[in-house]
Formats: structure tokens, C-alpha cells, sequence
């Protein structure tokens, strides 16, 4: 920081230094002469050295606020527990802008103590430049439009970038998909590689020709507007040369002038470079403030304490629901409750709305009207973070996380992540122990085939985000989104009657309420209360035994599929089924 400081009349100082140093030498003064000399080589130095001191230092604060700011990014991105926000273009061109320039907001960060520095630098000169002649400060006149047309093109610059964010984004997409085994698949399969690669290749040149020609422009303008700072400052120094008295002080101020103008213009340079980070930095600042904002509204909602365990249960109250841009609500004021302690299925027909009702329920959605409520509390009065914390789910679009087993089951219990026979537990409910321990390296085995580990099937996939969701041992809420969809019916069966004894251990415990989606009969038969969804309301609700008395659409889907399966009746219901409620 002291650098900084001295730094900043440094060059103003060397000018003077050499013009003592030019009369002293011309007086055939020695020892003067070495004192000035050894004076502008200290100036010098001390410019030099400042300068890189600066330039590192920026460097390396822009780089550790970078690597803070992406910790940041991620954990406003967390925050902001509904996924409405995520989905929005608006949101996803936010965290673009930010993903590409961290170091951006680094810099601007230190913009405002360089700002000053170069003000003071630009200052000193201009005031030297003075005491030699005061029409020299028209110079720093011409200097101004120079600055404003440069930021003005470097502004169209950042604007081109802006506006391609979302082209760069569909091209980053289709490269992604030829480096994805899936997808890589499918399109060789399809023949559709090439014309996907013309088409991001489309999209990449129309980027580049966007940026391209606005940078040209901007280059056009800087050699503009630079040369008529250079004939300017030719006339200057002409203008000194012929209006200066003859003799030594003219040579000094001779020098003293281009050393001063010299430096002004490499000032203005720093200036116009400064003004451009500090313009883009502002600009990236604007998107991590948005991007602070979503996530403060979010925790808006008031953390009000979810109970430790239910007595009443879960209740939608005249709740609706619609994508946002979705055409059609998804729901429409829909009133159900969910006992305290019972397993709910739900069924309908593809689109019918199962999983959309779900993330409602999980509090990944807000109902576009109507609420919902845990033991008379309402959702959207809880903090997204506490109520999520209390539900274990395992959704029909899963996730791969390709590390090690271990995590890749634990990670469903965080704070289980060390506790090995935990993880053996829910591998074991899962139904995936069976093939982890054929693995190499058991629990540490990476799942990552271009990583020296294992490439799973789809059914093993399964299981293991099946086993994250026995991991945490009290949620309030078991959710069952289609979780062995990848499994044999066979398979399926089984797993889902221990899913059902451990849905029933929860809701002895804590009044846990499970609610399952699945297209399968025999274990929908098993539940407690289910659910037909149709056109976006509940058609028919009741136990099995209730739905297949009143020979609505259930019974005639359940036997259906019975004779589909080539018996009357795929499974018994469980001990206890038969309870139901709705409002
Ligand atoms: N993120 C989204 N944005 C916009 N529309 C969506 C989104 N997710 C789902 N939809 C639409 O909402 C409707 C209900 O979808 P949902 O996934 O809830 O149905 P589902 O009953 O679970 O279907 P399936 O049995 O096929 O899983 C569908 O018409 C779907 O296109």
C-alpha cells in the first residue's frame, strides 16, 4: 500500500528530476549532476517497481475474490431452495454473466482505491505541465472525448456479450451432448452428429460475429481518437519548442514536457483501461446483486420452527399450480390432506401432474394460489432449508453422482458421510449391497468409468439414489417419485415392501407421512389413501379396497393391469392399509 502511495508522484517527479539534471549537467556541475541523476533513478524505480506491485496485486486480490465469489455464486444458487427460479432463463443468464467474469468484480473491488490513484497521478502532471506552459492542459482537454468514445465502444462490446449469453449457452449444450455417453449414443444411432455439429458451429460463428464486429468498431474508434491525441500532442511540443526562451532551461523543460505528455498518455491509456473494467465489473457487480436479491427473497419467508414430528398431517388448500411458462395450470384448486403417519400413492395418467404435486409438497414449487400447510403450519412461512432438511426423497429423474459409492449413497446424510455402517444400511434398503460388494473397492469404488472406476446400469443407478433416500433416518416426509422404475417388476415388488415396513418404522416414529408415485398397481394397492389425478384435480381418493368398491377409474386401470400381469390380484395390502381422509 505505502508503494502505492509514493508511487503516485513518481513520474511527475522524474520529470523534474531530468530537467535538474539536464541544467546541472550543462552548468558542469558533478556533484548536482549525481545527486539528480541518482534522484530520476530513484523516481524511476519507484515507477517501475509501483507499477508491477499494482498490476500484481490487483492480479492476485482479483484472483482470491474470484475463488471467493464462485464459493458465493453457488451458495446464493443454494438458497434460492425453489426451483422456479433456477428455471428461469433470466436467472440461468445471470449465472452465466457471473461463471465468466468472477474476476471481473475482483478487480472492481479495487477499482475505486485505483481510481483515486490515477486521479492524484494525472493531477501532479497536469500540474507540472502547467508551470512550464498552462496551454499544455489543453491536452488533458483533448484527453476527455478520447476517454468518453473509447468506454462508449467498449460498453457496445460488453452489450455484445450480454446479448449472446443465451446462443453461448445452447452451444456450450450441444457440445456437452457429444462428450455424454447417452447422448452420444442416440445420435449416433439417430445420424444426427454432423447436423448437430453444423449447428453449434452456426451458433458459434453467429457469436463470434456479433462480438466480432463490435469489436472492430471499438478498435476503429481507439485508432481514431488516439491519433488525433497524437497530433495534438506533436503541435504541443512544437508550440513549446517555439514559444521556449533558448538555452538550458529550454532543454530541461524540453524534457520535462516529454517525459510529462509521454506519461499522460499512457495515464489515459491505464484510465480508459481502468474505466473499462470498472464498467464491466459493474456490470457483473449488477448480476450478483440480482442474484444476492433472489436469494434474500427466498429466506424472506419467515423460518418459522417445523415441528419434530406430525400429528395432523399435510393438508393443500385450494392449491394451483402452473409452470410459468406453461401454457395450462398443471393444478387446479386442488384440497387434499395427507394423515400424519400414512403412505399416500398417487396415480393419473402421464402429465397428469404426480410429480409436479410432489415438488409442491417439497417445497421446490410455490403454489401460484391456494397453500399448503405441515400440522396447520404454512409452507411458505418455513424456511425452503428446514423443511427440505426434513424430507428424504429419490425422484424418477434422479441424479448420477459419479464419485465414490460411498458419497454417492451418503451424501443423502451428510453428516453420515464417515459412518460406514449407516451407508451399509440404506445400500441394504436400496437393494444395491448385492452389487457393491462385487465392486473392486466396495464403498470406495468410483463410479466414473473415465476415472478408473465402474460405469453402472441404469437399475444399479437406481438403487443408489434409492439408498441416498433411507439415509436420513427422521424425515417427516418420504417421497417416492417412481423410484424403481429401472427395476424388473419382480425387483420392483421387493423393494417396495421393504420401502413400505421402513415408510411404516418412520411413521411410528415421528408420524412420518410416505407418498409414492408409481404406475404399477401392485404397489399402489399397498398404500394407506390413494390419489387418482386427473385434469389437474383429484377424481377419486380412497383406500384400494374403497376405490375398487366405487368401480371408478382405479378399479378399471387395476384390472387392467392385473390381467396385463396374467392374475386377479398382484399383491395383498399390507397390514393396517385402509385408513384415508380427504377435504
Ligand atoms: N419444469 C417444467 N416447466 C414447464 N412445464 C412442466 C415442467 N415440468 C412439468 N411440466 C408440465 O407439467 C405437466 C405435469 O407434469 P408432471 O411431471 O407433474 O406429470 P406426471 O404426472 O408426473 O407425469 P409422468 O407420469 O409422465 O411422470 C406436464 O404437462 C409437463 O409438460
Amino acid at each position: 500500500m505505502l508503494l502505492l502511495i509514493i508511487e503516485i508522484p513518481a513520474i511527475g517527479c522524474l520529470g523534474l528530476a531530468l530537467r535538474a539534471l539536464i541544467v546541472s549537467a550543462a552548468q558542469r556541475d558533478l556533484s548536482r549532476s549525481l545527486l539528480d541523476a541518482a534522484a530520476a533513478a530513484l523516481c524511476w524505480t519507484v515507477s517501475a517497481v509501483g507499477g508491477s506491485a499494482r498490476t500484481n496485486l490487483t492480479y492476485l486480490l482479483a484472483e482470491s475474490v474470484s475463488v471467493q465469489l464462485d464459493g458465493q455464486i453457488l451458495g446464493l444458487i443454494a438458497q434460492c431452495g425453489d426451483l422456479e427460479t433456477l428455471e428461469s432463463p433470466e436467472f440461468t443468464d445471470r449465472v452465466g454473466i457471473l461463471r465468466s467474469g468472477g474476476d471481473l468484480i475482483g478487480h472492481y473491488s479495487l477499482s475505486v482505491l485505483d481510481a483515486v490513484a490515477t486521479v492524484l497521478r494525472l493531477a501532479f502532471v497536469l500540474v507540472l505541465l502547467a508551470t512550464v506552459r498552462a496551454e499544455l492542459l489543453l491536452l488533458a482537454l483533448i484527453l476527455a472525448p478520447v476517454l468518453w468514445l473509447q468506454r462508449r465502444e467498449r460498453q457496445q462490446v460488453i452489450r455484445s456479450m450480454v446479448d449472446t449469453v443465451e446462443q453461448t449457452r445452447l452451444a456450450d449444450h450441444l457440445f456437452r451432448l457429444h462428450t455424454d455417453p447417452a447422448a452420444a449414443m442416440e445420435m449416433r444411432i439417430a445420424d444426427s452428429v454432423k447436423t448437430l455439429i453444423d449447428l453449434a458451429d452456426g451458433i458459434w460463428r453467429n457469436v463470434v460475429r456479433r462480438k466480432d464486429r463490435a469489436l472492430w468498431r471499438s478498435v476503429i474508434f481507439d485508432v481514431a481518437s488516439w491519433s488525433i491525441f497524437i497530433v495534438c500532442y506533436g503541435s504541443a511540443l512544437i508550440s513549446v519548442v517555439r514559444s521556449g526562451s533558448v538555452g538550458q532551461a529550454m532543454a530541461g523543460n524540453m524534457l520535462l514536457v516529454i517525459t510529462l505528455i509521454a506519461n499522460l498518455r499512457k495515464q489515459a491509456e491505464d484510465t480508459v483501461h481502468q474505466l473499462h473494467r470498472t464498467a464491466e465489473g459493474a456490470h457483473f457487480l449488477d448480476a450478483y446483486l440480482a442474484l444476492r436479491n433472489d436469494a434474500a427473497l427466498q429466506l424472506a419467508a419467515s423460518s418459522r420452527p417445523i415441528p419434530s414430528s406430525l400429528t395432523d398431517g399435510i393438508a393443500f388448500h385450494g392449491v394451483s399450480f402452473s409452470y410459468p411458462r406453461g401454457a395450462a395450470p398443471v393444478l387446479s384448486d386442488l384440497s387434499i390432506r395427507l394423515p400424519a403417519g400414512s403412505t399416500v400413492a398417487i396415480v393419473g395418467e402421464h402429465g397428469a401432474g404426480k410429480t409436479t404435486l410432489i415438488k409442491l409438497l417439497c417445497g421446490l414449487y410455490t403454489p401460484s394460489s391456494g397453500h399448503i400447510t405441515v400440522d396447520g403450519l404454512r409452507l411458505d412461512e418455513v424456511g425452503h432449508k428446514q423443511w427440505q432438511g426434513r424430507i428424504t426423497a429419490s425422484f424418477q429423474d434422479f441424479a448420477k453422482f459419479a464419485w465414490q459409492v460411498r458419497e454417492s449413497a451418503g451424501c443423502g446424510d451428510l453428516t453420515r458421510l464417515a459412518d460406514d455402517a449407516r451407508i451399509t444400511e440404506a445400500l441394504n434398503a436400496g437393494d444395491a449391497l448385492g452389487f457393491v460388494a462385487k465392486l473392486p473397492l466396495g464403498l470406495d469404488t468410483p463410479l466414473d468409468a473415465s476415472r478408473d472406476g465402474v460405469e453402472l446400469s441404469g437399475g444399479q443407478w437406481q438403487r443408489i439414489a434409492l439408498s441416498r433416500a433411507f439415509m436420513r433416518t427422521s424425515p417427516l416426509l418420504f417421497v417416492l417419485d417412481e423410484p424403481t422404475a429401472s427395476l424388473d417388476a419382480h425387483s420392483e415388488y421387493v423393494v417396495y415392501r421393504r420401502q413400505m415396513v421402513h415408510a411404516r418404522n418412520l411413521a411410528e416414529k415421528n408420524g412420518a407421512i410416505t407418498v409414492v408415485i408409481s404406475h404399477r398397481f401392485s404397489t399402489v394397492r399397498m398404500a394407506d389413501l390413494i390419489l387418482v389425478l386427473a385434469n389437474g384435480a383429484v377424481s377419486e381418493a380412497g383406500s384400494h379396497a374403497e376405490l375398487m368398491a366405487l368401480n371408478g377409474v382405479y378399479a378399471q386401470l387395476y384390472e387392467l393391469q392385473a390381467q396385463g400381469y396374467g392374475q386377479d390380484h398382484p399383491a395383498a395390502p399390507p397390514e393396517g392399509a385402509g385408513r384415508s381422509s380427504l377435504v
